[in-house]
């Protein structure tokens, strides 16, 4: 399916619960790969964060730590000792609200970063605005260098089943965002199914979405790795009815170095080695990439760092 008038299936879509939960639960369990290995998966998580602040006390200069941070994120020597230190590790984008969009690129730029910067829109996180005004956000953010927009859906629409309405609305958002890249947030905590989110995924991309996006992180249930199955496997079917690959990016509540590379097994088992790049894989997370550095400092030292000894940890 790829245009509105396919959308009539939609209402007919059906998830088997239980068949989620147990696959879920299968990756969750299998074995952690160790050693270097982890450390070159550890490393690969990072390149694929978004790292993100999206705080109500938020300034240019929590913001600017953030893009160094994003230029930077493992230590210099870390990086040499593991013959990585001329590879451009750096993070995939920063994530800051629309009102901090210019203090980013102000940042990146006078570090000579050509780092993408991604902005929350339309009402983050409720969407509980105007329609004109959430568009208008998106054109802001975009006017201030935001290349990388992350809107959130209507839930409202979702949740009473106005799916061709909800897609009208994510082709508007589509359109104000340009050429910038548009990744969609279905909020999984408010939609209440399986289904929903299954029937959210699919509208989301059919309108055209560069990306599927799990939460916000500001609801009570953010990212799950049984709704990641559903939107993975949503994913997976789109891609096989069109040929387009859409991104897939859990946010929310994602503090772990062991948490990412539970994300990683699910991506590689459920979408293939394609889909394990910052192309079309993000993490979303403000507080993941402490944890990981972390980890990396130990497996090259062997021992856990002081916390003053990574900065920004
Ligand atoms: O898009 C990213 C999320 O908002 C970050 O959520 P978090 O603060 O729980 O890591």
């Amino acid at each position: 399916p790829s245009a509105k008038n396919n959308l009539e299936w939609i209402s007919k879509v059906r998830v088997n619960t239980q068949a989620v939960l147990k696959r879920a639960q299968q990756i969750q369990g299998q074995k952690i790969l160790k050693k270097q290995w982890q450390a070159a998966w550890l490393l690969k998580a990072v390149t694929c964060i978004d790292l993100t602040t999206l705080a109500g006390d938020d300034t240019p200069s929590n913001v600017h730590r953030l893009c160094l941070k994003a230029i930077q994120p493992i230590r210099y020597d870390l990086l040499r000792k593991m013959d990585m230190h001329n590879k451009g590790v750096s993070t995939a984008a920063v994530c800051v609200y629309p009102s901090r969009v210019a203090d980013a690129v102000k940042s990146l730029k006078a570090a000579n970063s050509s780092l993408p910067v991604a902005s929350v829109a339309t009402g983050f996180p409720a969407g509980q605005t105007p329609l004109e005004t959430r568009l208008r956000e998106v054109r802001m953010a975009v006017a201030d260098g935001a290349t990388e927009i992350d809107i959130v859906i209507n839930r409202t629409l979702a949740l009473t089943g106005q799916w061709e309405a909800m897609y009208d609305e994510i082709r508007q958002f589509r359109e104000a965002c340009g050429d910038a890249h548009m990744k969609t947030i279905l909020a999984i905590g408010e939609l209440g199914t399986f289904t929903n989110v299954y029937k959210a995924s699919m509208v989301a991309m059919m309108a055209g979405s560069d990306f599927i996006k799990t939460s916000t992180g500001k609801e009570a249930i953010n990212a799950t790795y049984p709704v990641a199955i559903v939107m993975v496997r949503a994913i997976r079917n789109y891609f096989l009815c069109s040929g387009h690959k859409v991104g897939f990016k859990p946010a929310g509540g994602i503090r772990t170095a062991q948490e990412a590379l539970v994300w990683l097994t699910l991506i590689k088992e459920e979408l293939g080695n394609d889909w394990l790049c910052p192309h079309l894989f993000r993490l979303g997370a403000s507080s993941l990439l402490a944890d990981i550095e972390r980890q990396i400092y130990h497996h090259v030292t062997g021992q856990y760092p002081a916390y003053h000894e990574l900065p920004m940890a």
